[in-house]
């Protein structure tokens, strides 16, 4: 069986398949604002999201995402912490089995009910599959959700989520500008880092939003409607998908505010 989230295929055991998984640069981990000192040399974020490209909506097995058309630059992300242009491919988020957990990045221990995660790819590489395994390859924006009035904006994703309920279900999800999940701020925090699901390589330069979007708690139960298994298997709520915080392993995290 594959890895997921469970007490026999959790993240304690992705290190058997995934030697990567105690690399010296994974992810999430738990940042410490204290410790992130500000970095004058950083630029803003520059997000320009195209709502043409948004596809279609998949629950994957493990969490569910939007997908994008990303065979132009119409929906990039430059400035920030990197250079060149970066391509949207996918979002998606982890969630926890109640409000207390879920989020995957921690701000001094503090765990959030559910992070987003916006998915770009190095375009200087020919491909998302390339990009993904060079250390400058992918940039993830990690955006925290709290508990909080009900977000009309999330709402719109949730509303195709009864369509996706089991592993591999699909469907059409076009004209989504995701720029609308963004929070006012776009202030960050970044350090180099991981994908945190297997294959969990180390190609992932990480830009963790400071300031969280709201979710409502029926909108956190709308996402543990979702299954982790396909039609008909042992049913089994999709929630507590998750990795929790590695070492940090002498990486610096920067603040792009003061
Ligand atoms: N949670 S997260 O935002 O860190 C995050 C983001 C993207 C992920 O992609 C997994 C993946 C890798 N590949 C792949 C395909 C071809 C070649 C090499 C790799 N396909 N899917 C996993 C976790
Ligand atoms: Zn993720």
């Amino acid at each position: 069986h594959g890895w997921g989230y469970g007490p026999t295929n959790g993240p304690d055991t992705w290190g058997e398949g995934f030697p990567i998984a105690n690399g010296p640069r994974q992810s999430p981990i738990d940042v410490i604002p204290g410790q992130a000192p500000y970095d004058p040399a950083l630029k803003p974020l520059k997000l320009k999201y195209d709502p043409a490209t948004s596809q279609g909506i998949l629950n994957n097995g493990h969490s569910f995402q939007v997908d994008f058309v990303d065979d132009a630059d119409k929906s990039t992300l430059t400035g920030g912490p990197i250079s060149g242009t970066y391509r949207l491919r996918q979002f998606h988020f982890h969630w926890g089995a109640s409000d207390d957990r879920g989020s995957e990045h921690t701000v001094e221990g503090v765990k959030f009910p559910c992070e987003l995660h916006l998915v770009h790819w190095n375009t200087k590489y020919p491909s998302f599959g390339e990009a993904a395994s060079q250390p400058d390859g992918l940039a993830v924006v990690g955006v925290f959700l709290k508990i909080g009035a009900a977000n009309p904006s999330l709402q719109k994703v949730l509303d195709a989520v009864d369509s996706i309920k089991f592993k591999g279900n699909q469907a059409p999800f076009p004209g989504f500008d995701p720029k609308i999940l963004l929070p006012s701020s776009l202030d960050y925090w970044t350090y180099d880092g991981s994908l945190t699901t297997p294959p969990l390589l180390e190609s992932v330069t990480w830009i963790v939003l400071k300031q969280p979007i709201s979710v409502s708690p029926t909108q956190m139960a709308k996402f543990r409607s979702l299954m982790f298994s396909g039609e008909g298997d042992a049913t089994c709520c999709m929630q507590d998908n998750y990795r929790p915080p590695q070492p940090l392993k002498g990486r610096k995290v920067r603040a792009s505010f003061k």
